[in-house]
C-alpha cells in the first residue's frame, strides 16, 4: 500500500518528538497500519534543525507552500499560537488536507470555525495531543464513553503548573526556579504565562466540556485563575489539614447550566488526583452509566505528546477512505446536535472554601469573623488559629461547608472591611471529589 505522506508545520519540542517516534517505531506503526507513515516536508524557522532531525524531508520556508503540496496527505500543525497556525490550518482544510494538531489554544478559540470548515470540506481534524498530552482522553470522551451522559470532568491538565506545585511542596523550591526548569524541559508554552495563569488548562477544559456536553467550544465562558498568586503558606496549611493544592480544570453539568472553570483547588490527600505529581496529568470523568473513570499519564514533553500526535496520524490514515458518516464527529456529537447551552457564572457556583485571614491577635476577632460568615449563610467546617505573626497579628485558617460563591465573596468583603483585618483574605476553592 502507498505510504501516508506528512507535511509538518513546526519542528520544535513536539515536532522533534514526532520525527523521533515515526523513525524509532516505524516498523511497529507499519505493522499496525499496513502502510508506512513518512514526513516528506517540514516548515520551521530553523532549516538547520530540519536538516538534522528530518534529513529525508524537504525544507519548506513558507507554510502556505507546504499546505499546498499535492503530495501531502495530512498536515501536522505544531507551530502553536493562533497567528500563522490558524491561517495555515484553514488554508490546508480549504485545500482538502486532513489535520492533526496539538494546539489547544487554536481549538479552544477557533475550533467552531475550524470544525465547520472541515465538515464542509469533508476532512478530519484530530487533536488528541491538545488535551493532557499523551493520555488518550479525547479518544475516551469521544468513543470509549459514548454510551454515557457525562456529568462532570475534573483534571490536572497543565503539566507545568503541576510540576511547579509539586516541587514547591516537596522541596520548598522557589516558584521562578521551578518554572525555568519546566521551560528547560520543554513542558511550558512559548509564553509560560499561559501555563501559570490557567489559560492553557482553560483551553483544555473548554475542549473537553464541548466533547462531554455537545456544546460549541466556548473559551470565553471559562473562569480562569492560575497559580502565580499562590502563597507557599497556604500549600503548607492545606497539607496540615489533610489537603493538597492542585490547579484543576473543572466542568460540570448542573441545573443552572454548565460550570467551566480553572483555579487552584484543595483536594483531600486521600484522593487519587491529590497524588498526581510532577508533569503528570490526570483526568477524572463522572458519567451516568460507567460511574467514575480516571485517566493518568504524561501531560507534556516531546515523546508523550508525539505519541498522541502519531496515534491521530494512524487513525486518520485508517479512516481516510471511509465514508464521512463512518467517522467519529469532531466534537463527539453529530454537528447538528452540537448546541449552545447556558454556562454558569463563577458567582453562582456552589463550593466549599479554604480562607486565610490575617487579623489582630485580640479578644473578639474570631467571633466577629464567625458572625460575618454566618450573616451570609456561610457555615464553618473547621477553624484554626495559626502562628502569631509580627505586629501582634495572627493567621486564621477556616474551612467552610458548601455555599454559593457570591455569598462567600460578600462575607469576605465584610471581613476585609474590619479594622482588625490586616490584609486581603485568601480564598481557595475545595473539591471533595467523591461520588
Ligand atoms: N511542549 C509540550 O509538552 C506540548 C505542547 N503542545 C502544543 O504543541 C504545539 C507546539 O509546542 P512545542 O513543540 O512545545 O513548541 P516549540 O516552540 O518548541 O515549537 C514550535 C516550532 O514551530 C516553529 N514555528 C512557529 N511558528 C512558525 C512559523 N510561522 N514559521 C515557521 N516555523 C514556525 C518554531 O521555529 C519551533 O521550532 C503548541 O501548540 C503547544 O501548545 C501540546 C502538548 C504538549
Ligand atoms: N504547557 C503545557 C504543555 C502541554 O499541553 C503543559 O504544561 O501542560
Ligand atoms: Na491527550
Amino acid at each position: 500500500m502507498q505510504a501516508i505522506n506528512i507535511g509538518l508545520l513546526g519542528l520544535g519540542t513536539v515536532g522533534g518528538g514526532v520525527a523521533q517516534v515515526l523513525r524509532d517505531n516505524a516498523q511497529e506503526i507499519a505493522r499496525r497500519l499496513g502502510r508506512d507513515v513518512r514526513i516528506i516536508a517540514v516548515c520551521d524557522k530553523s532549516a538547520e534543525r530540519v536538516a538534522e532531525l528530518c534529513p529525508q524531508a524537504t525544507f519548506v520556508a513558507n507554510p502556505m507552500d507546504l499546505v499546498a503540496r499535492e503530495d501531502v496527505d495530512i498536515v501536522v500543525e505544531l507551530f502553536g499560537g493562533t497567528g500563522m497556525a490558524k491561517e495555515a490550518v484553514l488554508q490546508a482544510i480549504q485545500l482538502g488536507k486532513h489535520i492533526v494538531t496539538a494546539n489547544k489554544k487554536l481549538l479552544a478559540e477557533y475550533g467552531n470555525e475550524i470544525f465547520a470548515l472541515a465538515e464542509q470540506k469533508n476532512v478530519m481534524v484530530q487533536f488528541e495531543a491538545a488535551v493532557a498530552g499523551g493520555i488518550p482522553v479525547i479518544k475516551a470522551l469521544r468513543e470509549g464513553l459514548a454510551a454515557n451522559q457525562i456529568q462532570s470532568i475534573a483534571g490536572i491538565i497543565n503539566g507545568t503548573s503541576n510540576f511547579i506545585l509539586t516541587e514547591m511542596r516537596e522541596k520548598g523550591s522557589a516558584f521562578k526556579d521551578v518554572l525555568a526548569e519546566a521551560q528547560r524541559l520543554g513542558y511550558a508554552e512559548a509564553d509560560p504565562t499561559f501555563d501559570i495563569e490557567g489559560h492553557d488548562a482553560g483551553h483544555k477544559i473548554t475542549i473537553m466540556s464541548a466533547l462531554a456536553f455537545g456544546t460549541p467550544v466556548n473559551f470565553g465562558a471559562c473562569y480562569l485563575e492560575g497559580i502565580s498568586k499562590l502563597d507557599s503558606r497556604d500549600i503548607k496549611y492545606a497539607e496540615e489539614l489533610g489537603y493538597r493544592v492542585k490547579l484543576l480544570g473543572i466542568t460540570r453539568k448542573t441545573e443552572k447550566g454548565i460550570e467551566l472553570r480553572v483555579h487552584p483547588t484543595l483536594i483531600p490527600e486521600c484522593r487519587l488526583l491529590a497524588n498526581v505529581n510532577g508533569v503528570m496529568n490526570a483526568v477524572r470523568v463522572n458519567a451516568d452509566m460507567v460511574g467514575e473513570t480516571l485517566y493518568y499519564g504524561a501531560g507534556a514533553g516531546a515523546l508523550p505528546t508525539a505519541s498522541a500526535v502519531v496515534a491521530d496520524l494512524i487513525d486518520i490514515s485508517r479512516l481516510i477512505t471511509a465514508d464521512t458518516e463512518n467517522r467519529v464527529p469532531h466534537l463527539a456529537f453529530q454537528p447538528s446536535q452540537v448546541v449552545p447551552q447556558n454556562f454558569v457564572s463563577i458567582d453562582d457556583i456552589s463550593s466549599s472554601y479554604y480562607l486565610r485571614v490575617q487579623a489582630a491577635d485580640k479578644v473578639g476577632v474570631l467571633g466577629t469573623i464567625a458572625s460575618l460568615l454566618a450573616k451570609e449563610n456561610v457555615s464553618i467546617e473547621a477553624l484554626i488559629q495559626k502562628a502569631v505573626l509580627d505586629n501582634n497579628q495572627a493567621e486564621i485558617v477556616i474551612l467552610t461547608h458548601s455555599t454559593i460563591e457570591k455569598n462567600m465573596k460578600a462575607a469576605i468583603a465584610a471581613i476585609e472591611a474590619q479594622e482588625c483585618v490586616a490584609a486581603p483574605v485568601t480564598l481557595i476553592r475545595m473539591e471533595s471529589l467523591h461520588g
